[in-house]
């Protein structure tokens, strides 16, 4: 797959595109018991070699990644589209942690590539974001981006989560016009039980699942336990088979 995947086009802007308002990309890769993860949260390769392609074309496609900061710590991911040829030259994705008491590890491998590797910045590595609560210290903060982080703060909705309704502002506070989420549980959870942004339209534009064939067993479900009820119902609009993977398009 040296180009991007045809089909994605239909259903997603690229990074280019000219939009009216941000737009939001929620994706996963699970198992066919729905888990996202083995037990205690420990990472599984779920997507084949052509899914995982699928995904890092897709990460080029949005001005952002975001993550909650649980899959921070758990995986330390690089959010990168590093199985993109370089020859492109594609600008790499803004990574953004939902971290509202700021946990965020300053050993985390992409504040580590931010800041060893500077030749790549810009290229292919761009300055961790983390969107943290109002009630954090300031001591904290500094701490962070003493380290090299930058960090915004946003008032916290009652749950004490940075509030999915509105993402869309934040993102058009941090000039981002596009995102994509791709987990973890937690956060999958809140996006999907919230339906509509601050303004009434509908949250979620896109939904991008990669089915695995494969069975966990123990492990971190799509949603956390208990939270599997009320949840949307999704219309299934375009089924590609990548290699072993079902990807399956929806939308609310
Ligand atoms: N297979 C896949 O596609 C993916 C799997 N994962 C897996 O997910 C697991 C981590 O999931 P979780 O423990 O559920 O943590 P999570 O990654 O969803 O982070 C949850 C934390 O994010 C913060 N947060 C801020 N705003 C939030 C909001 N609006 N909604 C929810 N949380 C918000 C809270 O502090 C919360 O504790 C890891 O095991 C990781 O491997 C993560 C991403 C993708
Ligand atoms: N698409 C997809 N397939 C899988 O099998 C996965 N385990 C994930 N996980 C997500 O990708 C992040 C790791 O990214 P890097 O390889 O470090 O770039 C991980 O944190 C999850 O968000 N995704």
């Amino acid at each position: 797959m040296h180009s991007l995947p045809q089909f994605l086009l239909d259903y997603i802007p690229t990074a280019t595109a000219t939009v009216e308002r941000p737009h939001i990309t929620l994706t996963w890769a699970q198992s066919l018991d729905s888990k996202i993860a083995g037990p205690g949260g420990s990472r599984v390769i779920l997507s084949g070699p052509e899914s995982m392609l699928m995904t890092h074309w897709m990460r080029s496609m949005h001005d952002a990644i975001l993550i909650g900061v649980n899959t921070l710590i758990l995986d330390n991911p690089r959010l990168q589209a590093n199985l993109l040829p370089p020859s492109l030259n594609l600008p790499p994705p803004q990574p953004l942690i939902l971290d509202p008491n700021l946990r965020f590890p300053v050993t985390s491998r992409i504040l580590n590539e931010w800041n060893t590797k500077p030749d790549q910045r810009g290229r292919t590595i761009r300055q961790p974001w983390i969107i943290c609560g109002d009630q954090v210290s300031s001591e904290r903060i500094r701490k962070v981006e003493d380290a090299g982080a930058r960090v915004v703060q946003f008032k916290l909705d009652d749950n004490g989560h940075i509030s999915p309704a509105s993402l869309p502002s934040i993102l058009s506070d941090l000039n981002l016009k596009s995102v994509m989420i791709e987990g973890g549980s937690k956060v999958l959870s809140t996006f999907l039980h919230c339906q509509n942004r601050d303004d009434g339209s509908k949250l979620v534009d896109s939904i991008v699942v990669t089915v695995a064939p494969m069975f966990i067993g123990e492990g971190v479900g799509v949603v956390p336990q208990g939270e599997d009820i009320g949840l949307p119902s999704l219309k299934n609009i375009h089924t590609e088979i990548m290699g072993k993977d079902a990807v399956m398009i929806c939308s609310l």
